[in-house]
């Protein structure tokens, strides 16, 4: 046991009293945490408010907390925004390093997130793009300017919702909204995690505001788990609220007394708002980088165009089993998620003991923020051109996105790796694939495609500052 004073913290720029670093992160924390780790090194230890933190910035690093000490780190900090309007963190997010985690982790990958279930909901992924493909197709016909950002949010929201909640729209109420305005609001970093004390005060009136958003989810989300319990077994379509209300009533008409996870109400709607809030604008953030680096280089996009030309045809659209075939995609994919991680710090971990790592005292309790955009762009890993978008770079790389090669953690790694990888690549990749093979695109007011501004927006993901605005053109002949 070390005395306090006797410590050995990582690196890391002087604190101030109380707010300790919180005023130096800025609007867009993961580019200042970037800067700071050029100075203070891989890992950097910081105050924020009285909380230790340390900030990760190479592979190596992540992968000494992530991967040989990952059981240490594997757990997650209460955070005032998901205490009011997470359910108490009674879903898988911010669920504690423990055993309600691992259950609730078994049933999200067994029974939602499986290879067999994400195939299952391929006809919505398929309806969904063909309504977006549709409307982009009249939007050229009429030579019209398209928000291109809030099209592909609106397409994966939709995949989403169909898949969780068995509709897409549902003109009664605003769920979208208020799930977008919960995101918005956990998205910062709030002084009430870091100085509790100022927390009580509420400075930042954020408290009625937590309360207003989850009451209004909830008493949506309770209406719909009433109408699907109503009716149960009339609908063809099976969604997740199903899937977990079939599986709540299993438990409750078997009596069985095993220590297996038992969903009531209150965890089957925890788990089903952190499904929608984890697939939200993962998906349409990456998809949304990518065509803006598609748009910036156009001999990329040409030579994906070519790959889709050849493997999939000008007269078919792309289908999901086409995905294995398209290798430049693949590549082109992967370059997307270096250098626009749609999750650019991961979600913040936290340490559950007192632990020395690379001879460096962690205390217990102390937060763990994996920069995975600066672990992009590191250039030991990536070569001095790792600030350029250039696929090529993976040819000949036996290297994926999974989380066992620490140079590209887009989806984290180890034990609180996300869950939804599989389902979020291939989303990725489907979409990309088919706006590419459809259509050509067109910077609105004739902008040259070098001058596209890519100005980052900080919050839970990192979605452009200003919407990609575009005029399309139909490419495929006799569809
Ligand atoms: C491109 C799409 C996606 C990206 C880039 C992404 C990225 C991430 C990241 C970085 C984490 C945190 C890892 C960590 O803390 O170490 C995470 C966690 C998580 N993701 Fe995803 N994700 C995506 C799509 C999805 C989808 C589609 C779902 C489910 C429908 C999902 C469900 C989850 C869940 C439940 C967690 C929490 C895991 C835990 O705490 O144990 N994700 N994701």
């Amino acid at each position: 046991v070390h005395r306090k004073c006797d410590r050995k913290l990582p690196p890391g720029p002087r604190a101030l009293p109380i707010i300790g670093n919180l005023h130096m992160l800025g609007n867009l924390p993961h580019q200042t945490l970037y800067q700071l780790a050029k100075k203070y090194g891989p890992i950097m230890s910081l105050r924020l408010g009285n909380l230790p933190t340390v900030v990760l910035s190479s592979p190596s690093a992540a992968e000494l907390f992530l991967k040989t000490h990952d059981l240490i780190f594997a757990s997650r900090p209460k955070l005032q925004a998901i205490e009011y309007m997470a359910y108490n963190s009674k879903g898988m997010i911010f669920a504690e390093y423990g055993s309600y985690w691992r259950d609730i982790k078994k049933l999200v990958t067994l029974e939602l997130l499986s290879p067999s279930k994400i195939e299952f909901f391929g006809p919505i992924r398929r309806a969904e793009l063909g309504c977006l493909v549709e409307s982009l197709r009249r939007a050229a016909a009429a030579g019209e300017v398209v928000d291109l950002s809030d099209k592909v949010r609106e397409l994966a929201e939709n995949m989403v919702y169909k898949m969780i909640l068995g509709r897409s729209k549902d003109e009664r109420f605003k769920l979208k909204e208020s799930v977008a305005e919960g995101l918005n609001l956990s998205g910062g970093f709030n002084i009430a995690d870091y100085v509790p004390w100022l927390g009580a005060l509420d400075l930042q009136r954020l408290i009625p505001r937590f309360k207003a958003v989850s009451k209004h989810i909830d008493t949506i989300l309770e209406t719909i788990i009433n109408e699907h319990e109503q009716d149960f077994g009339q609908r063809q379509q099976k969604d997740f609220v199903d899937i977990l209300l079939l599986r709540m009533n299993q438990h409750m008409s078997s009596h069985d007394n095993s220590q297996e996870l038992k969903l009531d109400r209150t965890k089957l709607k925890a788990v089903i708002l952190d499904m929608i809030a984890a697939a939200f604008d993962t998906s349409s953030t990456t998809i949304e980088w990518a065509l803006s680096e598609l748009q910036r280089h156009p001999q990329v996009k040409l030579k994906l165009q070519k790959e889709l030309e050849e493997v999939v045809g000008m007269d078919k659209i792309v289908e999901e089993t086409d995905l294995g075939k398209l290798n430049y995609l693949d590549l082109v994919v992967k370059e997307t998620f270096r250098l626009h991680p749609a999750v650019p710090l991961l979600l913040p971990h936290e340490s559950t003991e007192d632990i020395t790592v690379n001879g460096y005292d962690i205390p217990k309790k102390s937060r763990i923020l994996v920069n995975a955009w600066a672990i992009g762009r590191d250039p030991v890993a990536w070569s001095e051109n790792a600030q350029e978008f250039f696929p090529e770079r993976f040819i000949g790389r036996d290297m994926d996105v999974r989380g066992h090669d620490f140079q590209l953690i887009p989806f984290g790694s180890g034990r609180r790796g996300c869950p939804g990888l599989q389902l979020g690549v291939l989303t990725v990749k489907y979409v990309l694939a088919q706006l590419v093979h459809c259509f050509d695109l067109e910077l609105a007011d004739g902008m040259f495609p070098s001058g596209l501004d890519m100005t980052e927006k900080f919050g839970l993901t990192l979605p452009r500052a200003n919407h990609l605005l575009v005029k399309p053109t139909y490419r495929l002949v006799n569809m």
